[in-house]
């Protein structure tokens, strides 16, 4: 075989040129890259938006934030529209928008967007928040919604005490020994028996287990993962090619997901062969409400009913424990924070043993700890894509049909037109029913649940688990911070969830009883 610069002798001297296939093979890559490059760059219908060029040329340009740098796109887009302006080419086929007051209009005055992406993201695409098109999300959502009415988590509220209770209660174990509790490990421990009970019937005891096991490792590493399955989709498939005990030996974090999933995986089935597999005393389940539910055969398969369990599980756990965590960091390491809001709740709460869901959700103040938490905590971290099939106007800007078009959560939550000084944690900032300069309610910024027909479900049962949780925590103990600071809270890692710096030890205290 000639080399290149053979066949190119050859072709000079007028010599007949047999061209490899290598050769060939190189050649028509090549003009198929430089093709695409040009395509990308001038041709296509997203080339006139601003952006660096290398974003619009390469998804690598994405993924060597998110993959390599481990989750730093987010922040890396928010330096770009410091320099492009509002709207900007992140990938050769997404729009980014970074403007708080187009977030509303965005996502809950278009009705029927899609939301392409998010399916080959975490393993589950035929969960609710996976589902691509408008129209299975609509079907889908509708089963599960009344499931998640205040009525619904009410009838299943003396569950949620009773962990709360259990929680109480290994606080005060810690307190006994003078061990620090790792509110970090504990949060998602309860979070997960909560939703569990509610979905299954049934909860794994995680706040009882001594170090408050749980999913949370498991659930980090999957939101890592995420950024190398939206490169290559082929991944998840292919871990579950693999049999469990290599993954686990490969990734040791991924053991109680893993057996989560052949959990769930097996009482689906025992299930849908007409067993009862609830075991707690709630009225009804998620479960039992899809099944029972009108959704078609093809929303009731096995798979689609494990891809469901396991988005609303992950929906249900680190969510709200990042928000508790964030809540109490800042609370403890603020004294007078602290301070006012004992003050408070002791007033509304003579006995230190009662905890009632309506008297905490009276108290001005404690709401507005726990708005600000919820602020800062974002629910997700991630780009939220959506597309629709007619043009979408942003200002002077046409967006074509079917372009992926993202906004960010953290984004809003730090406009600081909108939120002064929007790293501090300031739950006074909501008080006496506050409003922007232009004269609208600062609520309507605080988008952390996301807003429109596919914001959050469980924003019900978020707000009854951050009342009765931190309700119970500020009425009855004092706590110290060990060996904690704000880079434990503070986000470091966008893994769809937000992530603190990846060396943190958690949010540890030690524990004492109030005597007020
Ligand atoms: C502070 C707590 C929470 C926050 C901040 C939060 C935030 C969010 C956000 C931002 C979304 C995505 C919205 C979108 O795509 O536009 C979402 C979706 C979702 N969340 Fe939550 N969440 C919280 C707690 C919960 C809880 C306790 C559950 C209980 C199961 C839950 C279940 C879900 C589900 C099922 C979805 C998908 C909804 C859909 O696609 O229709 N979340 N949440």
């Amino acid at each position: 075989m000639l080399p290149v610069s053979d066949h190119l002798t050859a072709a000079l001297s007028g010599l007949p040129l047999t061209l490899s296939p290598v050769t060939v093979a190189c050649a028509v890559a090549l003009s198929y890259l430089l093709a695409l490059a040009v395509y990308r760059l001038y041709l296509h219908p997203l080339a006139k938006f601003p952006g660096p060029k290398l974003a619009a040329l390469t998804s690598w340009y994405e993924a060597y934030y998110e993959i390599v740098l481990k989750g730093q796109y987010s922040r890396k887009i928010t330096d770009l529209h410091d320099k492009y302006g509002p709207i900007i080419r992140v990938t050769p086929h997404e729009l980014h928008i970074r403007d708080s007051r187009f977030f509303d209009q965005f996502y809950a005055k278009n009705q029927r967007l899609d939301k392409e992406g998010w399916d080959k993201r975490f393993g589950s695409p035929h969960g609710l928040i996976a589902t691509v098109k408008a129209d299975h999300h609509k079907r889908r959502r509708a089963a599960i919604n009344p499931m998640f009415s205040r009525r619904s988590i009410l009838s299943f509220i003396h569950i949620i005490y009773r962990h709360v209770e259990t929680l109480s209660a290994r606080m005060q174990e810690f307190e006994a020994r003078k061990e620090p509790l790792n509110l970090s490990l504990a949060f998602p421990a309860l979070t997960g028996d909560i939703i569990m009970d509610y979905f299954f019937g049934f909860n794994y005891g995680q706040l009882e287990h001594p170090e408050f096991a749980s999913f949370h490792d498991a659930f980090m590493k999957i939101g890592a993962t995420g950024h190398i399955a939206t490169q290559f989709p082929s991944i998840f498939p292919i871990m579950n090619s693999i049999p469990d005990f290599i993954t686990e030996w490969i990734q040791p974090a991924a053991k109680p997901l893993l057996q989560f999933k052949r959990d769930q995986w097996a009482l689906i089935g025992r299930t849908l062969k007409g067993e009862d597999i609830k075991t707690n005393d709630a009225q009804r389940t998620i479960f039992q409400e899809i099944l029972d539910s009108k959704l078609p055969p093809e929303d009731k398969t096995h798979q689609r009913l494990a891809d469901e369990a396991q988005v609303v599980v992950g929906g249900g756990v680190e969510t709200t424990a990042f928000a508790l965590t964030i809540a109490c960091f800042h609370i403890i390491n603020n004294p007078r924070i602290y301070e006012r809001l004992h003050k408070d709740l002791v007033a509304a709460f003579p006995n230190r043993a009662d905890l009632d869901l309506v008297k905490l959700e009276s108290l001005p103040y404690f709401k507005a700890c726990i708005q600000e938490a919820v602020r800062l905590s974002y629910g997700l971290s991630a780009r939220n894509p959506r597309t629709y099939d007619k043009p979408l106007q942003y200002k002077q800007w046409v967006i074509p049909p079917k372009t992926i078009v993202a906004m960010t959560i953290p984004e809003v939550s730090h406009d600081e037109d909108i939120f002064p000084d929007s790293y501090s944690y300031i739950p006074e900032r909501w008080l006496n029913d506050p409003k922007t300069s232009d004269g609208l309610p600062l609520e309507h910024f605080l988008v952390s649940f996301g807003k429109g027909s596919r914001s959050c479900l469980g924003i019900n049962l978020a707000w009854v688990e951050l009342y009765l949780t931190l309700g119970m925590m500020f009425r009855r103990y004092k706590f110290e911070l060990f060996e904690a600071d704000e880079s434990d809270v503070r986000v470091a890692h966008d893994f769809f969830i937000p992530v603190p710096r990846l060396d943190s030890k958690g949010v540890r205290v030690f524990v004492t009883s109030t005597r007020d």
